[in-house]
């Protein structure tokens, strides 16, 4: 059986570009994730997500528990089957979405308590719980179960969560147990604070881990913030391993993490946008209920080979997005998607050939401040 490796290819200044390989597949750095949160990139059949040039997608552990549950989904075959992707999929612990989503929380040394945001019934993830739930599910890359504070937080705030998170991450490594072919990531935390963000990786090295992520950031802290932490981060973090910034984001701050070191990210934005009208393109972003759309016959981007732009006018698609018909969700998402693995696949090819300064020139240059 392969196991998890990480084959790091080339470099240019921070940039680096290499080959995750996992008993499901290979995945190729930097990667974009499309997030996948109810066992659906929503708008997309698996097949069309695959198309667009996504190598993994990411599942969520505290949707999933709730419905239809990760205990249903172990006996009908694992989320892989259940979902009909076969490729890699990284699940995230729970921690996360109970502090965005959940109701009445309640967070102890052992985990959190709380009630679910669909019905209201009573739950509790630990450390162990949320292991059990990502096997049970099938996951190839775990996600220690952590604690992201809320920002802005008060220093002794973040170095409490922190430690907190570190004493989780052992808890995790205990409970992941030998898993060969499945993979599990520390979550580093500390808010802009370098100090602390040191301690936090010294502590996962300690622990020891097949991947790193940067945590806590892309919680309104802005991309100036983020992308000062960015400059010593990925660098606290193990060189040989992959390095996964979290919850990560608009195109330019995709371009941004990967120049920083970053190897990983996930957004629900391309998705997310796809279904209200806000569409990327290499010229900036294009909103789609704008009125001036109704009668422009050309696509959304000239250059882009995907099926919204080589089927579909500008008109058309103003026209289905004001009539709240599903294609319009259905379009703009594999628009979306395919543009954010378009950057990933630019940036990889330019980082082998030494020409990642150029391109991101490009990148810039091509852009425009205000819709188009
Ligand atoms: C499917 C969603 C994955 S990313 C969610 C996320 C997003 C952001 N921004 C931060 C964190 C974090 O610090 N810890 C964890 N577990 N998750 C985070
Ligand atoms: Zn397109």
């Amino acid at each position: 059986m392969t196991r998890f490796s990480f084959d790091l290819k080339a470099r240019d200044g921070r940039a680096r570009s290499g080959v995750i390989s996992t008993p499901r597949g290979e995945i190729r750095t930097p990667a974009f994730m499309p997030v996948g949160t109810a066992a659906t990139v929503k708008a997309m059949l698996p097949e069309s997500v695959a198309a667009t040039g996504a190598d993994i997608l990411l599942g969520n552990t505290y949707h999933l528990m709730l419905r239809p549950t990760a205990e249903r989904i172990d006996r009908l075959g694992g989320l892989h089957k259940f979902m009909n992707w076969d490729r890699p999929i990284l699940t995230d612990s729970g921690g996360f979405q109970v502090m965005s989503l959940a109701g009445l929380r309640k967070l102890t040394e052992e985990g959190v308590t709380f009630k679910s945001h669909i019905d209201g019934s009573k739950h509790s993830l630990t450390p162990e719980r949320s292991m059990e739930i990502q096997r049970l599910l099938g996951s190839d890359i775990v996600m220690c179960f952590d604690e992201c504070p809320a920002l802005p937080a008060d220093r002794k705030r973040i170095e409490a969560s922190m430690q907190l998170s570190m004493r989780w991450a052992a808890r995790s490594r205990d409970a992941f147990g030998d898993r060969p072919g499945h993979a599990l990531f520390g979550i580093q935390q500390g808010g802009l604070d370098e100090d602390l963000r040191g301690q936090s990786a010294e502590a996962l090295r300690g622990i020891g881990f097949d991947g790193y992520a940067v945590g806590g950031l892309a919680v309104g802290e802005g991309q100036e913030a983020m992308f000062s932490v960015l400059d010593f981060a990925p660098d606290q973090l193990p060189e040989d391993k992959p390095r996964y910034l979290m919850g990560v984001g608009k195109p330019d701050d995709i371009v941004g993490a990967v120049a920083r070191g970053i190897d990983m990210m996930d957004c629900v934005l391309p998705s997310r946008s796809g279904r209200t009208g806000q569409v990327f393109t290499r010229r900036g972003v294009v909103n789609i209920k704008n009125a001036r759309h109704a009668d422009d016959p050309r696509p959304l981007d000239e250059d882009c080979t995907c099926p919204a732009c080589t089927g579909y006018s500008r008109a058309y698609l103003h026209h289905v997005f004001r009539s709240h018909e599903m294609i319009s969700g259905m379009l703009l998402t594999w628009h979306n998607l395919h543009y954010f693995q378009e950057l990933m696949s630019g940036m990889r090819d330019a980082i082998s050939e030494g020409t990642f300064d150029a391109w991101q020139e490009g990148f810039h240059a091509q852009r425009t401040k205000g819709d188009i």
